[in-house]
């Protein structure tokens, strides 16, 4: 069963290490994540378990951990795992991290848009990488929580005040946009979904999330204008599409999980000097006129190692960059203002 999902996550892309050290030889990493025993935290706790580039993986949460990491610890793969519960217990779940997954949080019900979530989540993010800042400051932040577009200008301003801010380890995790990109474009283009790719840049939220179609490949000549369209706002659409389907039991938790794991996958194998490792993700960003954004992104030994540019766009895409700027902007604003006056 192990060897079975193994190789279909090695099959799916590359979860597991392509070349230059097989899991023996595959350096200490320690991965924790916050919130792990949630909806999107405990299937990315087993997720992070099957990965041979973990070797201890630390699960916090303010309740219910020692359950799922008595749970997951069972499972027959490399990482040594500990559960750890309450504020008291995050410096030991913290302390020699090399990464940190953070999907603490409430999430979206049916009516409500990501920021607003912003008033309860902007404090569990603030507490949470104050204490990171403190405890594991070199470590690589992946930010799950949302409203990402603010929780990740909380998180800079936050290791900014802390003077361990380094921007090339801070990172909003936006991969959820690019596997739904890259499904609904196979889906619509009848082509297999293993080899597809596509670019999402921007944010994570409504408008600012903007899939680049005219990027995509395998390139599909069967597509119209109508298609792009409609495929642009269905990835846009992706979290609300499944908050309304679990009708108020909250937004996407398995899909999310494996997206944050792939993502993570990525970023072990940055720091383990696998080359031209490139995800897209929010980052600090020089790209556009705002301070952070998302795109393809290289990851290296310290973390983010390129902001590769926006490439060509469409015309259509044009126009989608400059509306969802506003948005961005006034969310990235948002989450600046709270971390400095709170
Ligand atoms: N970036 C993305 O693409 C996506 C982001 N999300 C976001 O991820 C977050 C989590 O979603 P779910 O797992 O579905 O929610 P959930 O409610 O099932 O789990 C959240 C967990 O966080 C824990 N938590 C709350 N405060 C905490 C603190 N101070 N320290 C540590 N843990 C704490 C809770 O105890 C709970 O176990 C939400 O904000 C959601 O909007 C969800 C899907 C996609
Ligand atoms: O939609 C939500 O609230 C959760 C999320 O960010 C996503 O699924 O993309």
């Amino acid at each position: 069963m192990l060897r079975s999902i193994q190789s279909s996550l090695r099959r799916s892309k590359n979860l597991l290490p392509r070349r230059g050290y097989s899991s023996d030889s595959a350096p200490e990493r320690k991965v924790a994540v916050l919130g792990a025993a949630g909806g999107i935290g405990q299937p990315l706790a087993l997720l992070m378990k099957l990965n041979p580039l973990v070797s201890n993986l630390a699960l916090y949460d303010i309740a219910g951990t020692p359950g799922v990491a008595a749970d997951v610890s069972h499972v027959n793969t490399r990482s040594e795992v500990a559960g750890y519960m309450g504020e008291d217990q995050l410096v030991k779940a913290l302390e020699g991290c090399d990464v940190v997954i953070i999907p603490a949080g409430v999430p979206r019900k049916p009516g409500m848009t990501r920021d607003d979530l912003f008033n309860i989540n902007a404090g569990i993010v603030k507490s949470l990488c104050t204490a990171i800042a403190k405890y594991c400051p070199h470590a690589l932040v992946n930010m799950i929580s949302n409203p990402v577009n603010s929780t990740v200008p909380i998180a800079a301003e936050v290791f900014k005040k802390a003077g361990t801010y380094d921007e090339k380890k801070l990172f909003g995790v936006t991969m959820l946009d690019v596997v739904r990109a890259k499904t609904f474009y196979a889906g619509k283009a009848n082509v297999p979904v293993e080899g597809v790719n596509v670019p999402v840049v921007g944010g994570h939220a409504g408008i600012t999330i903007l899939p680049l179609f005219s990027q995509a490949t395998p390139k599909a000549n069967n597509l119209s204008d109508e298609d792009i369209t409609a495929l642009t706002k269905r990835t846009q659409d992706g979290g609300t599409e499944v908050v309304e389907a679990k009708a108020g039991k909250g937004s996407a938790t398995l899909s999310m999980a494996y997206a944050g794991a792939m993502f993570a996958d990525a970023c072990l194998k940055g720091l383990n000097g696998v080359p031209d490792v490139v995800e897209c993700s929010f980052v600090q960003s020089s790209i556009t006129e705002l301070p952070f954004f998302a795109s393809k992104v290289r990851l290296g030994k310290n973390g983010v190692e390129e902001v590769l540019g926006l490439g060509p766009l469409s015309d259509y895409e044009k126009q989608g960059l400059e509306s969802l700027k506003p948005e961005l902007k006034s969310s990235i604003e948002k989450g600046i203002k709270f971390a400095n006056q709170s």
